[in-house]
């Protein structure tokens, strides 16, 4: 059933509750093997991603278990009982994070160098840099890193990028290390102060997450966490978003932190979507024209270049020409192939997207190509006319928690191919 069906057309409308963000819970498990005791982490969203991540850290001798429908208990290992095997590290990206902890926490690591999407080269020398500063010794052994260390000491670190990974996994490191690390120029997203949040639940001392120097306080141990709820998903809000603006819809988000998505209610007001903020939620109102944009992708608190597909669907029917520039990942453009396939008019040249909007797009088969492909080919199906059939789903399941359901609650007609309750409830053949 790795197929998703929209008869589209529908206006969304009605409210939706957004899940626990999967970035920030990526790293949150990974620092939890960093723990000495338990920890539990509510508001963790139950998509694949988190499901690899769980089995991974069962791999190495922790206990995992799901309490009631968002909670998850991790009761950590003493000792180290066995490396991320490559056949689960390669599903996802965020086993990467999974160095900086290993290493500080029991002296080694080993770990395959990452799958997950391919949006790019994605390079680690900047996680390396960091790493080898705090004192350990880095090789690469047949596509994984090796890392060891006898004891770590602080340092200070420039990152020549804010890189969300590196500057996790530094700080991570540096939660374990001997004396002060400073790290400058790092990431800023909400997910990197969500990671330091955990990590002085835990017992760590990290100040300045969210600003651009992070300083870490090293401390010998770190002991367990009662109870820490992991932020909302901003991306997955953020698509809610871009799908009820591009069916002309009317949705309530609930369970959301509107300052987390300025920047996309910041070009979503200017394309002309009426949006309402309001304490932990956001309303959207599309009823009216739109208006073409230019966004460029840029580190938090710029454009996210995890919206930037979304965007791209939503542009290819709004009358003008919009432009996106894709600062931050090389192949993030694929998905314009799949929307051309749909009767958009999208030329791309290296990181730069020219939008001609259509009238209407029509549906047909396509293809995800990652993650956020995949969920901009939804967001294309739901305002297309006509079926629209998208393959490679398990792309979209990394990172959505019962996309189809919450949007079928909404109103759209969209089910699994082969999946008779579902493509009846959705009214489907
Ligand atoms: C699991 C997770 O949290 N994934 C997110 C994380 O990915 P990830 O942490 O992989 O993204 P980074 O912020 O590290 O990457 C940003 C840029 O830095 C470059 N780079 C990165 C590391 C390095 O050592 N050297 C280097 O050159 C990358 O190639 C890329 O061009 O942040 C991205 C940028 O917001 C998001 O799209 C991903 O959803
Ligand atoms: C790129 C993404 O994830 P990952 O870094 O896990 O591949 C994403 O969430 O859009």
């Amino acid at each position: 059933m790795d197929k998703l069906v929209i008869a589209g057309g529908a206006a969304l409308r009605g409210q939706v509750r957004i899940s626990g963000a999967k970035n920030a819970s990526l790293a949150i498990l990974c620092a939890s093997a960093m723990a000495s005791d338990r920890v539990l982490l509510e508001n963790v969203p139950r998509i694949n991603d988190v499901h690899v991540m769980t089995e991974i850290l069962r791999g190495l001798g922790a206990k995992v278990s799901w309490q009631g429908v968002d909670s998850l208990q991790i009761i950590p290992a003493g000792h180290l009982a066995d490396m991320p095997p490559y056949e689960l590290a390669k599903k996802l990206r965020a086993s990467n994070l999974l160095l900086g902890p290993l290493v500080a926490r029991f002296g080694q690591a080993e770990v395959s160098l990452p799958g997950g999407c391919n949006i790019g080269v994605r390079p680690m020398d900047l996680h390396f840099k960091g790493l080898i500063g705090l004192g350990a010794e880095l090789s690469l052994e047949r596509g994984a890193v090796k890392a060891c260390a006898r004891g770590l000491r602080g340092t200070r670190v420039y990152l020549d990028f804010p890189s969300v990974g590196a500057t996790e996994n530094i700080m991570m490191a540096a939660c374990l290390a001997e004396g002060q690390t400073v790290i400058e120029n790092v990431a800023k997203e909400p997910e990197v102060v969500d990671l330091a949040n955990f990590l002085n639940c835990l017992g760590a001392k990290v100040r300045g997450a969210g600003t651009d120097v992070i300083k870490v306080e090293g401390v010998s141990t770190l002991g367990g966490c009662l109870r820490y709820a992991v932020i909302p998903d901003r991306i997955e809000a953020g698509t809610f978003m871009v799908a009820a603006a591009a069916t002309r819809g009317r949705v309530t988000l609930e369970n959301i932190i509107p300052q987390h998505l300025e920047p996309l209610i910041a070009k979503l007001r200017e394309a002309g979507v009426d949006i309402q903020e309001e304490e932990d939620g956001v309303q959207i109102c599309a009823e009216g024209a739109l208006k073409p944009i230019d966004i460029k992708t840029m580190p938090y608190p710029g454009f996210p270049t995890d919206m930037q597909s979304q965007l791209m669907a939503l542009l290819s029917t709004v009358p003008g020409t919009s432009l996106i520039v894709e600062n931050i990942f090389e192949n993030r453009f694929r998905v314009a192939d799949e929307l051309k396939r749909m009767g958009a008019r999208i030329k791309v040249e290296g990181r730069v997207a020219v939008i001609e909007g259509v009238e209407k797009l029509h549906g047909t088969q396509v293809r995800a190509t990652d993650l956020r492909a995949g969920a901009a080919l939804v967001v294309a199906g739901l305002m297309a006319e006509g079926e629209t059939e998208i393959c490679n789903t398990s792309y979209i399941d990394r990172g959505y928690h019962h996309l189809e359901h919450k949007l079928r609650g909404l109103g759209a007609n969209i089910w699994r191919a082969g999946d008779p309750e579902t493509a009846a409830a959705a009214g489907g053949h």
